[in-house]
């Protein structure tokens, strides 16, 4: 790494300390400090000019705030706008090939419901049928797609190509979400047998059993965070997991409620930070920039420092807090891409296997706590 890079991120990674109340910052530098003042860590922040830093930034933590940049402000008024409409129109926008990726959604006993925006091929099916809805929501979407693409160009540098330029070539199987967290999103036969489960729950031996929400009521105290599963059922959420993805762009509203962790379960909240987008890397990233000639699928020694994980995320909005709703975009090769290659010996034979993006999605669903509604990939 050149001395100046170095240095670049030295600034960077001081930078999100140096943005808190000067304070507490002294508090953090004195050494007979009570754990229990200190902050809890924050995910660093990255200029649009900066951009060639992100290889660098993502080896040392899971995700970054991207300032500066030329989005245009997120749909937030058009989310609220959709995901508030009487349920007759969100009915309307509901796949009649129960696509989970298209169109609307509800996850009720989380809380939680959304909309998806998939438009290959300028697909304008399943949007409100309102001129200003389909503008700035397009808009969006095809702004950050162009964006989280500069940002996997950052990865193909100096004649090294990690994600392969066809990839990058169309918009692939690239989605964009509304999602609106809420205590008004609810069940009302939430007791009711054979009622919908929420998402990562599922009965044992005729209970009720809560797997989704690994961070119902956390807090940060002393240092720590601490969590506890009491009322886990009741916050509005969205259980913990990956997203098959290159790049997530997230920007949301307020209260926070997002969590990241990093490559050693360290975890970072992750609140709007104002005109600043959220980035995180998806499950494609760990192929795309494993060990040369090692594949992840085989062994961890494919997995270097350098390797982008995916970030692993969850929400839970606090008790009280009121709605959250937030704007996701997924940057996604082609279904067909082949994200993988390996060798694998079959009935004696050395063959070339080749993993699509739509077989990942696939065994993905099959994994506990890992889901990523991508059934029909
Ligand atoms: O609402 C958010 O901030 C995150 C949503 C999310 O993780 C997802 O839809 O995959
Ligand atoms: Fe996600």
């Amino acid at each position: 790494m050149s001395r100046r890079i170095a240095t670049q991120i030295k600034a960077l990674f001081s930078s999100s300390a140096s943005r808190r109340d000067k304070n507490d910052e002294l508090k953090a530098t004195d050494k007979t400090v009570d754990a229990g003042t200190l902050d809890p860590p924050a995910l660093p922040r990255v200029r649009y000019e900066d951009l060639h830093l992100i290889p660098q930034v993502l080896a040392a933590y899971p995700a970054f705030y991207l300032t500066d940049h030329p989005l245009p402000p997120p749909p937030f008024p058009q989310a609220r706008q959709l995901l508030t409409a009487p349920e007759s129109v969100k009915a309307t926008l509901i796949d009649k090939n129960k696509s989970t990726t298209r169109g609307y959604h509800h996850a009720k006993n989380s809380r939680r419901e959304w909309w998806d925006y998939s438009p290959e091929n300028g697909d304008t099916r399943l949007m409100l049928d309102d001129e200003e809805f389909q503008g700035a929501s397009t808009e969006y979407h095809d702004q950050s797609v162009e964006l989280l693409k500069q940002i996997c160009q950052q990865f193909n540098q100096n004649g090294d190509v990690a994600i392969p330029e066809e990839v990058l070539e169309n918009g692939g199987f690239t989605t964009m979400r509304y999602l609106r967290y809420s205590p008004d999103v609810f069940n009302e036969q939430q007791t009711a047998e054979g009622d919908i489960l929420a998402a990562g729950a599922s009965r044992l031996d005729g209970k009720k059993v809560d797997n989704a929400n690994p961070l119902a009521k956390i807090s940060f105290a002393k240092g720590e965070y601490t969590q506890s599963n009491d009322d886990s059922d009741d916050l509005p959420r969205i259980e913990a997991h990956t997203d098959l993805s290159l790049f997530t762009l997230i920007a949301a509203t307020e209260p926070s409620g997002l969590y990241m962790w990093n490559r050693r379960c360290g975890v970072f909240p992750a609140p709007p930070v104002e005109n600043a987008v959220l980035i995180m890397p998806g499950d494609c990233m760990a192929y795309y920039t494993a060990v040369k000639g090692m594949n992840p699928l085989d062994s961890l020694d494919a997995i270097s420092e350098k390797t982008v994980l995916p970030a692993a995320h969850a929400v839970v909005v606090p008790k009280e807090a009121g709605e959250r709703y937030s704007v996701v975009v997924f940057l996604r090769p082609d279904r067909d891409a082949v994200v993988s290659r390996r060798m694998v010996r079959r009935k004696g034979v050395e063959e070339v296997e080749e993993t699509a993006l739509w077989w990942l999605a696939t065994e993905k669903l099959e994994v506990e706590g890992r889901k990523c509604w991508l059934a029909d990939v």
